[in-house]
């Protein structure tokens, strides 16, 4: 563990409803170091993936500072925080969000179609993360034609194939049986350890949230208990 690299400083976050403004982080602060794997759990609307959309410049803060990696997210405009998102972070997503009409291959390419890499060097790339995940034999499978722990697989290649500082997983395993869940969680594990990325994941799941290294419970938009799991593999099994 590093320098603090996830900086929340004194940030909230309304949401505007009509008239209506809805407080949901009120005056949060909040240190992440390099390295570190982060589970948040709390109450539906506690905040959670309020929290994580803003580390991952999907959305800003209302007030206060949300500095990543040494970059100060409210400084960007949106065409750098888009740029910034794609050089930084791979999102993973309960529902994986794969692009049905696209082979695994293809799915996984899209986020390097952003960049200026020749089709040699994405082919390697794509290659790359799908053997990362197991999934080297499956390239021209359609999503329908995996399981969902397969397609789950796919979305975490996707993410990872920028090779990005951050992952941020919102409920990765909520759609997964309990085998397929614990396969998931082993691989992000993996590229928490072996990859040293930083991993921010929403869950609802106990055992999800004991394969972390620091465990964050938020309540009405606070953070109301911070562990640090020494422990977690052990916790874990
Ligand atoms: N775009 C939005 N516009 C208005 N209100 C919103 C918006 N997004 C979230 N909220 C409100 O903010 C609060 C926190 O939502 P958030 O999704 O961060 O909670 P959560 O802890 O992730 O919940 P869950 O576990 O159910 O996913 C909720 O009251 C929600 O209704």
């Amino acid at each position: 563990m590093s320098e603090p690299s996830i900086i929340l400083r004194q940030v909230y976050k309304d949401y505007r409803r009509d008239e209506f403004v809805v407080p949901v982080l009120a005056g949060l602060d909040l240190e992440v170091s390099e390295g570190e794997y982060l589970a948040l759990m709390g109450p539906s609307g506690s905040g959670k993936t309020t929290l994580l959309n803003l580390v991952a410049g999907l959305d800003r803060a209302t007030k206060g500072e949300v500095i990543v990696h040494g970059q100060d997210l409210g400084c960007l405009s949106e065409a750098e925080i888009t740029r910034w998102r794609a050089n930084n972070v791979g999102f993973i997503f309960q529902t994986y969000n794969l692009i049905p009409v696209l082979t695994a291959f293809e799915n996984v390419e899209l986020p390097l179609l952003l960049t200026g890499l020749s089709r040699k060097k994405r082919r390697e790339n794509v290659m790359t993360a799908l053997k990362i995940v197991g999934l080297q034999s499956r390239e021209h499978h359609y999503p329908r034609q995996l399981s969902g722990g397969q397609e789950q697989r796919v979305a975490i290649a996707r993410a990872i194939v920028t090779d990005p500082y951050l992952l941020v997983a919102d409920e990765p395993t909520g759609d997964l049986d309990r085998n397929t869940a614990g396969e998931i969680l082993e691989l992000l594990e993996m590229l928490n350890r072996e990859f040293e990325k930083t991993i921010v994941m929403v869950t609802h799941d106990p055992l999800a949230a004991a394969r972390a290294s620091r465990l964050l419970h938020m309540d009405k938009g606070r953070l109301v208990d911070d562990v640090i799991q020494d422990s977690r593999v052990q916790a874990a099994s």
